[in-house]
């Protein structure tokens, strides 16, 4: 679920001069940042920029850093040493309203507040982006909706979010995440639950929306072959370091695989298209 600031329930204002205008894009920036949990090194001296209205994939093996990567760039998480900088700011000296306004970050999925409707909780997104009090403004509601028009999912806007499926769910909570209107999007593996139909429409839609707002994307994804297609450029973590980065081109390899996957396996092309296609073979035995 997207960070969230301010209160649900506060009221309505009607100044038409605080309706939500799209940001400038914004360049995200991790220096040399370090950090671990009580007693297990996750990240050490990681470093990666993402250019404004660049579109990166984060991938990698399960534990090997990668949410945590994301919550220090949303400033939920602090570095112990290091920084990360959202247009130069350093986001361990902004305000968790300012970082909000800076930065959204789709969440690995969380549970639904009961009888929680979908507009209800779209509109959360709104809140982050609200002055001191947390009161939603003219404009919010547009900006709710279209958030939902957006991602497909405006046909439920009355439904509770606990009764629908998990792609379903899913797919609203990244409605919740642009509904922060923030120029740099974070997102946890956004196609998880999802049909083959609908990971590819969020993909094109992130891709879209990355085109026409100029929004700056740094995307986990399990599914190399969608990373290596959608992203400009992938960033691999292994063992706490960026093991490597590039095109997809340069990045997916049989190396990459081996490196980073721990496993063997052959890298094609689309016949049509051209983009990296792995094919696994199996697992390499683990040292
Ligand atoms: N709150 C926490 N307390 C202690 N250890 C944690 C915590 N959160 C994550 N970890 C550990 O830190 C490591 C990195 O976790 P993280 O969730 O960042 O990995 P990931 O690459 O996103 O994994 P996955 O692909 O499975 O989602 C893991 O070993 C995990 O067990």
């Amino acid at each position: 679920m997207s960070e969230l600031i301010g209160d649900p329930e506060s009221a309505t204002t009607d100044s038409a001069a605080d309706a939500p205008t799209p940001g400038p894009a914004a360049a995200l920036d991790v220096d040399r940042v370090s950090f671990g949990y009580p007693g297990r090194r996750v990240l050490d001296r990681v470093s990666l920029r993402v250019r404004p209205g660049e579109f990166v994939a984060l991938v990698g093996l399960n534990g090997c850093g990668k949410s945590t990567l994301l919550r220090l760039a949303a400033g939920v998480l602090r570095p112990e040493s290091g920084r990360v900088s959202v247009d130069g700011a350093d986001m361990a000296r902004t305000s968790r309203r300012e970082a909000a306004r800076k930065v959204a970050l789709l969440h690995q999925a969380a549970p639904a507040v009961p009888g929680l409707t979908v507009r209800q909780l779209v509109r959360q997104g709104r809140y982050a982006a609200r002055g001191p009090l947390g009161m939603l403004r003219v404009g919010d509601d547009e900006v709710t909706v279209r958030a939902m028009r957006d991602v497909g999912v405006d046909a439920w806007a009355d439904r509770p979010v606990d009764a629908l499926s998990g792609g379903e769910r899913q797919r609203v909570r990244l409605a919740l995440a642009l509904a922060q209107d923030t120029p740099v999007l974070l997102l946890d593996e956004p196609t998880t639950y999802l049909d083959l139909r609908h990971q590819l429409e969020v993909l094109q839609l992130v891709g879209r929306l990355r085109d026409e707002r100029r929004l700056t994307v740094l995307m986990v994804l399990h599914d190399l072959d969608l990373a290596a297609r959608f992203a400009e450029r992938l960033v691999a973590l292994r063992d706490g370091h960026v093991a490597a980065e590039g095109p997809p081109d340069s990045v997916v390899t049989p190396g990459l695989l081996r490196e980073v996957f721990g496993i063997e396996g052959r890298v094609g092309r689309d016949p049509e298209r051209g983009w990296p296609v792995c094919y696994p073979d199996r697992p390499l035995r683990l040292p």
